[in-house]
């Protein structure tokens, strides 16, 4: 069994302990990239949503904010997946409810941005199109 790592908050240097937390903090975020494709393609839409308000000059903070709240949910969805994983192995009536609410939050999430992004995009690009003399 892998050994359990002393607590960064019970490490007396605080610097070292702050380090070590945002580095197991940067191992979770590794282990969701390694094991989830949905997050994955999530940081890739988040990266396209990113590079298309910068080209039609819409204001990144609400872009921001949506994946904010698509990748973390992402994240906890993860966790849990894990817990879930570890605490019942076999098949559980309640672990497949755990498990599907928490698939539920992200995709509730994600529906939402979508349609805040369409809000936020459409009007810019119907903008552009205008500038260019493709529509009235
Ligand atoms: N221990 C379990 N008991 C009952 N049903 C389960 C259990 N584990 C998984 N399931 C069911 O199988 C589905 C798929 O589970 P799985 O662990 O493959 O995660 P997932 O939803 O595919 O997540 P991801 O693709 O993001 O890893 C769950 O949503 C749930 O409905």
């Amino acid at each position: 069994m892998a050994r359990i790592p002393e607590r960064p908050a019970q490490d007396p240097r605080a610097l070292k302990g702050v380090l070590r937390s945002f580095g197991f903090a940067w191992q979770g975020l590794a282990y969701a990239w390694r094991s989830q494709r949905n997050f994955r393609i999530e940081v890739y839409l988040a990266a396209l949503a990113l590079a298309l308000a910068w080209v039609l000059d819409v204001d990144p903070v609400p872009v921001l904010l949506l994946i904010l709240v698509v990748l973390t949910l992402e994240l906890m969805n993860t966790a849990l997946e894990a817990v879930v994983d570890l605490t019942s192995p076999g098949q559980h009536p309640l672990a497949k409810a755990a498990k599907d609410t928490s698939a539920a939050a992200v995709l509730v999430a994600s529906l939402i941005a979508l349609v805040i992004g369409a809000g936020l995009f459409l009007p810019a690009i119907a903008e552009k199109l205008r500038t260019y003399g493709k529509i009235p």
